[in-house]
């Protein structure tokens, strides 16, 4: 059987409910398995940074966890400086064995407390990767608390990357870390408008973190993605692992995105006017029937306003889409 060192990824799916601690010594650090798919690594100079890389919350949203997987990889073989305080999460481990994006409820609904209102496994998981994260920020010694959240899209996507920006509630942008987003590869960037109940806006409301959902492509199945795809994410994530300094490319390659409208599903008829294989940011005239329901009916307000993640195989009450209107970014 595999073992952390060999292959954390395997070893998790090997072992996805819990794990007996243990703790490892790198060249210039120390690395302790924490639980099921939650490794930290502490570095043995002063840390640049706190930082949490996490990907599959969604199980089936593969090529994050591989990404992720390759790095620890490195990080384990000595190939790799260690700047910053890491923690590498694995989200879901029994969703990943059963290739699916959950198995009871969606985790990424379930952050800020918003479990308490729910039932299934992913609820205490959910407390746990809360716990975890506060107890990894709560030792931070300096420098930035970052959060990156990896996903990949159900659908195909007209930006094959794209980060959603969580609700700032008044908080300025930080203009540094859309030239980042650049650097990851990121191609546009979704500025939410009100609160939500996902991992990232967890880490950016309750712990002051810089943290974003990165979508880095489309789900496929363990072994079916072309990591090629992700090199410059990799590249600049490791520079972030070995430097602690967040790269910084032209922020005129990102196209920025204001979310107008959460398209909620609001009874069991409710049916999105879309082919299945409409790719997300497809653009509608103003007063097309975007969706409707015996309850409601959404038309869209103005030309140029697009789709991003419509999914009604979702239960009543959650987001069946984001409507979505381009907006400058320099001009924020
Ligand atoms: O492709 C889809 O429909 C969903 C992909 C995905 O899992 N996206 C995240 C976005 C989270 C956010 O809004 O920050 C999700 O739906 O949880
Ligand atoms: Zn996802």
């Amino acid at each position: 059987m595999a073992t952390i060192i060999d292959d954390f990824l395997s070893f998790t799916l090997s072992n996805p409910h819990s794990v007996s601690q243990q703790t490892h010594k790198l060249s210039c650090g120390t690395v302790i398995l924490e639980a099921a798919g939650i490794l930290r690594f502490e570095p043995d100079s002063q840390a640049k940074a706190s930082v949490v890389l996490s990907a599959g919350i969604h199980g089936n949203e593969t090529a994050p966890i591989e990404l992720l997987n390759d790095l620890v990889k490195q990080l384990f073989r000595g190939e790799l400086n260690l700047a910053v305080r890491l923690l590498i999460i694995f989200g879901h481990p029994e969703a990943m064995i059963a290739g699916k994006r959950f198995i009871d409820v969606n985790l990424n609904r379930l952050f800020c407390g918003a479990w308490e209102r729910y039932e299934g496994i992913e609820v205490t998981r959910a407390q746990n990767l809360e716990q975890a994260v506060s107890e990894f920020f709560s030792k931070h010694q300096g420098g930035q608390k970052l959060h990156y959240d990896l996903h990949t899209a159900i659908r195909g996507s007209q930006y094959q990357k794209f980060a959603i920006h969580p609700f700032t509630g008044g908080r300025a942008y930080n203009i540094a870390q859309f030239r980042w987003y650049a650097a990851l590869g990121v191609e546009a960037v979704l500025l939410s408008h009100q609160p939500t109940t996902t991992f990232s806006y967890h880490s950016y409301v309750n712990h002051g973190a810089e943290a974003v959902t990165i979508e880095l492509g489309k789900v496929r199945p363990f072994g079916g993605n072309d990591l090629s795809t992700l090199a410059r994410a990799a590249e600049s994530l490791t520079s972030l692992i070995e430097k602690g300094s967040l790269r910084q490319a032209d922020m005129e390659a990102i196209q920025g995105f204001a979310v107008i409208d959460v398209l909620e599903k609001d009874a069991e008829d409710y049916e999105l006017n879309i082919d299945h294989d409409v790719k997300n940011f497809t653009e509608f005239e103003a007063g097309f029937e975007l969706a409707k329901s015996s309850h409601s009916r959404y038309i869209v307000k103005q030309s140029n306003d697009a789709i991003v993640f419509p999914n009604t195989d979702i239960p009543v009450g959650q987001r069946a889409g984001l409507v979505v209107r381009r907006i400058a970014l320099n001009k924020l």
